[in-house]
């Protein structure tokens, strides 16, 4: 069954397989989403409203700001504060690990998390939003230190993952390539 019922909604993707309320397959593309945010950001718990369908619906981010973006904009806050001086590539790697342990810290002892996190108040998505967010400023600005240009360097490595693991032969299994045989 295809949802037909109307405009693009905030963070909404293409061809999003879900399960209806009797279990069968839809594909939600198109539907409005009932708690519609705006543009990029719609939680991935979101629910449709389409003729008694409930489904998840794929997140999508913002396009902005770019990785470019978070670079300068993280290059200028260095330079106001004169920290360049401390920004060295190791010790920005230790911040970065170290600011992956406090995203860690939000999701230890609490068992595996359901996607989306519908069990997680406001106050705890907003405190993991702020701590992916030092991780990502570290990442990138490590990136910079290291003359690695980020959004090409990521675009090559995805080729190689596609080759490495090509669809038709891992799909729907998590072995490491090494494990394949031919
Ligand atoms: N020398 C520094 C210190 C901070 N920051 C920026 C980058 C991170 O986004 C954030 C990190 O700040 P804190 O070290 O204060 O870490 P938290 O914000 O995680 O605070 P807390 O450790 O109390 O959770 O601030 C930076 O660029 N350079």
């Amino acid at each position: 069954m295809m949802a037909t019922n109307g405009k693009e909604a905030g963070g909404l993707t293409d061809g999003v397989l879900s399960v209806s309320s009797n279990g069968s397959s839809v594909d939600v593309a198109n539907s409005v989403v009932v708690n519609g945010a705006g543009t990029g950001g719609a939680p991935s718990h979101s629910k449709v409203q389409n003729g008694g369908t409930v489904a998840a619906q794929r997140f999508t981010f913002s396009p902005e700001p770019t990785i470019e973006d978070i670079r300068r904009l993280q290059a200028e806050f260095t330079d106001e504060r004169n920290w360049n001086q401390f920004h060295q590539p190791r010790n920005l790697l230790m911040a970065m690990v170290g600011e992956v342990g406090e995203v860690a810290e939000l999701f230890q002892w609490r068992g595996e998390v359901a996607e989306g996190l519908p069990d997680w108040t406001e106050s705890e998505r907003e405190h993991l939003a702020h701590e992916l967010s030092d991780v990502l400023i570290y990442l990138v600005e490590l990136a910079e230190k290291c003359r690695v240009d980020l959004p090409q360097a990521v675009l090559r490595k995805m080729a190689l993952n596609r080759l490495k693991y090509p669809a038709s032969k891992v799909h729907g299994s998590a072995k490491k390539y090494t494990e394949y045989k031919d």
